[in-house]
């Protein structure tokens, strides 16, 4: 008797969870409330028909106030904008489905009314979609396209950033980003070096969408120095435009090393793993840290199977001091018009490095994260000199190679 009685318990208790969990989960969810508007240089602001087609326009989005609401704007070539403000309002579910009775909000704010204005202030009869020197007034307010008359797709590749590890390849994915030409993939897909046997169809579903004309790009590091990397990326995607960021290897080997240490796969000394144990002071290339800064060699696997001319290296350095500069030379590399300026960039002292004014998608501020910047463990002034020297002729050989010579 005893154990059945348990078991009563036990289900009903299960039960009274299961139903308080649902009862949360179906209670409150969000629906948006729309309000549209046409404006343009001969408009005033005005409410526009809900099923209006745009032909050949191009949408355009960007969140308002705190991300609780969106302006959407719609351009066409006939010198008009149709602007759409969503904003994210509670409503009650039953069962799923949203109760449309709880009340709506349907005019916007009135400083989101003024940007509705602004969104037709200017001419988009001047000049074709994307194109158009209009795009970049509306990049630089932090809209960025969600569509065009195309259809959106996942498509391979048109760009990689390679490498080097630890030299800032984040920073310059997440420069490249605020570019409306560019989509990129967030996390490193990894994919020609560890998830080869996934297959091309596995490869784009971790890739974004983008419009045609648009170039994705993906970023992995390791792709740099991992032999057989260069032959695969050549069989899949021979057109490829390759982007390398390089840095002085001595930081960059403490620098990854740093990171070891965060992820407790590093716990003795840098001096203890960077020189053979039996010689002390012959340095250790076998070791990670150390071997990922001998440039010379990984990009030369590279070279045996791209061209030189689809290979264009950045300096990590050059990448902190004056990003702007930097990126000037990458758009112009990869054929793109110069979006991204010195307007884009702060200098943020308490991180001690640039930031962007605006994110491509929330338009705030954005800092990289505290994986990025992290403070390196000292080393003796000997070691320093040591490893210097060592890298000293893979450097030059480097220098040459890509004929930029980088004073490390
Ligand atoms: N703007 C900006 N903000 C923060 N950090 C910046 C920036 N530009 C370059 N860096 C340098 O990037 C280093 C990290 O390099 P990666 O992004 O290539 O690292 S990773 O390989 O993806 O882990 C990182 O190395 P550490 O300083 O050792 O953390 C930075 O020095």
């Amino acid at each position: 008797m005893l154990l059945p009685r348990r078991l009563c318990s036990l289900v009903g208790g299960f039960l009274l969870l299961f139903l308080c969990f649902f009862y949360v989960v179906d209670h409150y969810d969000y629906q948006f409330d729309s309000h549209l508007a046409v404006v343009g240089p001969e408009y005033p602001i005005r409410e526009a028909p809900q099923d209006r087609p745009w032909p050949r326009s191009l949408a355009l989005t960007r969140p308002l106030l705190n991300d609780t609401s969106w302006a959407t704007a719609h351009l066409d070539n006939n010198a008009t904008a149709f602007s759409e403000y969503r904003k994210r309002m509670p409503c009650k579910k039953k069962y799923w489905r949203c109760n449309s009775s709880v009340p709506t909000d349907p005019e916007p704010p009135p400083e989101v009314l003024q940007e509705l204005e602004a969104v037709g202030g200017s001419d988009p009869s001047s000049s074709p979609m994307l194109d158009a020197p209009l795009w970049t007034q509306y990049a630089d307010r932090g809209y960025t396209v969600i569509g065009r008359n195309e259809t959106a797709a996942r498509r391979l590749p048109h760009v990689l950033i390679i490498g080097a590890k630890k030299s800032g390849t984040r920073a310059l994915l997440a420069f490249l980003r605020v570019h409306p030409s560019i989509r990129a993939s967030g996390p490193e897909v990894h994919y020609f070096d560890r998830f080869y046997s996934r297959g091309l169809s596995w490869y784009r579903s971790k890739l974004p969408l983008s419009l045609e004309g648009q170039l994705t790009v993906e970023k992995t590091p390791a792709y740099f120095t991992t032999p057989g990397v260069p032959a695969r990326v050549k069989m899949d995607l021979p057109s490829c435009r390759l982007l390398l960021v390089v840095r002085d290897p001595v930081t960059r080997a403490l620098s990854d090393y740093t990171q070891s240490l965060s992820k407790h796969r590093a716990r003795r000394p840098f001096e203890e793993m960077a020189f053979v144990k039996s010689s002390p002071g012959l340095v250790n290339s076998e070791w990670g840290p150390i071997s990922g800064g001998l440039y010379a060699r990984h990009l030369q696997r590279w070279l045996d199977h791209f061209p030189r001319s689809s290979i264009h290296v950045v300096s990590g350095e050059n990448l902190i001091k004056d990003p702007a500069a930097e990126l000037c030379r990458v758009q112009e590399f990869l054929g793109l018009r110069r979006v991204i300026t010195e307007k884009h960039f702060f200098f943020n002292v308490t991180k001690g490095f640039p930031c962007l004014v605006k994110r491509e998608k929330s338009g705030r501020p954005h800092c990289l994260g505290s994986s990025k910047g992290r403070s390196h463990p000292e080393v003796s002034r000997e070691t320093y000199n040591i490893l210097r020297d060592f890298y000293r002729p893979f450097n030059y050989k480097f220098y040459k190679m890509v004929g930029q010579n980088f004073r490390w």
